[in-house]
């Protein structure tokens, strides 16, 4: 993972001159080239941690994994979003956690954070580093010092029961290394976000992530089946049955804790078999609502796609969804839905031909497999695409919410509304492109996209507007974040979306595990 940037540098993207003329005719933007940054070149607060408790961590994890180099503490000062991306840009000195350590066993972990709850250092879990809300903020609050606790040696495939489809996976397996250690067997696990080539198997649960395949195959709350999570004051093995009525189920007060309740260090999952078949196929629909109403019908009828996206007019116009073609003139019109089905050959063709019937009725018209392989191949590098936005002088960045389906137009309307209405007072009118990614027989999330100039302060800018947006989702009914999650971004948000009552609850479990609250400050609870 780059410093300054999405992933790995072979994959950074050239603007092409569609986008190029589409930044400067439709928003505006004065393009600039982009200028070279040296990680030696940042600067970083200094190390607020002591030679003492530098040497106490180092006893507990090892001496080489506990570290305060500049390179290591700037790769964990935080996650990717665009204000992310943007500070990191800043020549300002920049906050960074006081050190990096590494535990290699639930035992460390545990002493870790007894150390740490005993002397208030604040303890930021890292995973893979994805978060796109500050949730790895290095947030001190009250503490003097604040240590970022890496996750990446929990890396091992610890168990898979195939007559029950049921993995152990450590906490800091990737995506790819998931599929890769289940693959040797036969299995996969189906979890496949856009950040699925290095977030972590601890910060789905974490975060309460949801894949491009959730129709298929479930958000991935939907596939842990418990959970291993040391607490500064124990450590706590759920789900010991795939269903109990043993009363409220623990494990999902750490699924979606973001790292304020306890460091999850194992995750016991649902797999399946690789599928044998998949049937990519697009469709071009008249317009969003014809688009939606049909994808309504395919969630409450059945036949139900492993993927089901539907692009609105805007998206489908910039051929969003095909990352290759962006800015290139579409020649689909109206909305592009893609689904995808996977599973054995006969089940797959029963299932195609099923869906199909619904999506004809509903106003769709098959666009052939093309479309759908389209976006397969380039699934993962939109995220390349910012980067190179925000280089030459755009600004670029995704947010989400989710509702019922019979609010989803006055919702999606709210929220584009409200990022135009902002950012056009700001003088940068925007584009904003919105899609459907994840359906559910009762509504669905609605993803957009939101693309202007860069005002002379991109942060604030893109505040004003995010605060708009939030408070739009808030009014119009809608869930502050689908699959984000909370962080520091979305936490003024949360006493709206949960209640007093709820906050209390959530702060009376904090102060049951976390009593000095030292894990992850000033994230998800208000
Ligand atoms: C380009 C891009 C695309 C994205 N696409 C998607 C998407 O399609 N779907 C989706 O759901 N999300 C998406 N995200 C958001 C992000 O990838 C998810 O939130 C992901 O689940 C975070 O995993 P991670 O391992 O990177 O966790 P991190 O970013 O390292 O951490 C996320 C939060 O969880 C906590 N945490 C991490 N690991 C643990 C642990 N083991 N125990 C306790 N707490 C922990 C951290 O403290 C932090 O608060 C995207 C992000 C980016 C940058």
């Amino acid at each position: 993972m780059q410093w300054d940037a999405w992933g790995a540098p072979e994959k950074h993207k050239v603007l092409s001159d569609g986008i190029k003329g589409l930044l400067q005719q439709a928003l505006g933007v004065t393009i600039r080239e982009p200028s070279d940054r040296a990680a030696d070149d940042v600067v970083l607060a200094p190390s607020a941690l002591s030679g003492q408790h530098l040497a106490a961590l180092a006893g507990i994890v090892g001496e080489r994994f506990a570290s305060t180099t500049h390179a290591d503490r700037l790769l964990r000062s935080g996650g990717k979003s665009t204000l992310d991306l943007l500070r990191r840009r800043s020549t300002a000195p920049q906050n960074a956690p006081d050190a990096v350590v590494t535990p290699g066993t639930d035992a460390e972990v545990a002493d870790v954070l007894r150390y740490c709850a005993a002397n208030g250092i604040a303890v930021v879990p890292f995973g893979g580093g994805t978060s796109v809300v500050g949730g790895l903020d290095p947030v001190r609050d009250r503490f003097d010092a604040v240590v970022s606790l890496d996750l990446r040696r929990f890396d091992a495939l610890i168990d898979l029961d195939t007559d029950s489809g049921i993995a152990t996976l450590g906490a800091g397996v990737t995506g790819p290394l998931a599929e890769e250690l289940l693959g040797a067997h036969g299995f996969s696990l189906g979890h496949f976000p856009q950040s699925f080539m290095f977030a972590t198997i601890g910060g789905f649960a974490a975060t309460r992530s949801s894949g491009q395949a959730s129709a298929g195959y479930g958000r991935f709350e939907d596939m842990v089946q418990g959970l291993r999570v040391v607490t500064p004051t124990g450590t706590l093995d759920t789900g010991r049955a795939p269903a109990s009525a043993a009363g409220p189920d623990l494990g999902e007060l750490f699924v979606g804790s973001e790292g304020t309740l306890g460091v999850i260090t194992r995750v016991r999952v649902r797999v399946h078999a690789v599928p044998a078949t998949t049937v990519r196929e697009g469709w071009r629909f008249p317009d969003f609502e014809t688009g939606a109403a049909a994808l309504r019908a395919l969630r409450q009828e059945g036949a139900v796609p492993t993927v089901l996206r539907l692009s609105d007019e805007a998206e489908t116009a910039v051929n969003l969804a095909t990352t290759d073609k962006i800015g290139e003139e579409t020649v689909t019109g109206g909305c592009l839905a893609i689904t995808t089905f996977e599973g054995t050959a006969e089940h797959t063709a029963e299932r195609t031909a099923e869906a199909r019937a619904v999506l004809q009725a509903h106003g769709g018209t098959s666009l052939g497999e093309e479309p759908g392989n389209g976006w397969e191949h380039g699934r993962f590098d939109a995220p390349y695409l910012r980067d190179s936005l925000l280089d030459a002088g755009a600004l670029c960045e995704t947010l989400e919410t989710a509702t019922t389906w019979g609010n989803l137009a006055a919702l999606r309307t709210a929220v584009t509304t409200a990022l135009t209405e902002s950012l056009s007072a700001q003088g940068t009118p925007p584009l904003v492109l919105c899609h459907i990614s994840h359906t559910y027989p009762t509504g669905a999330s609605l993803y957009f996209t939101v693309v202007s100039a860069q005002a002379d302060d991109p942060i604030e800018q893109w505040r004003k507007a995010k605060t708009a947006a939030g408070d739009a989702i808030v009014a119009a009914g809608g869930t502050i974040t689908h699959h984000h999650a909370v962080g520091v971004d979305h936490r003024p948000w949360m006493r709206d979306e949960i209640g007093d009552l709820g906050v209390t609850i959530l702060r009376a479990v904090k102060d049951a595990v976390d009593p000095a609250g030292i894990l992850n400050p000033g994230k998800l609870i208000p």
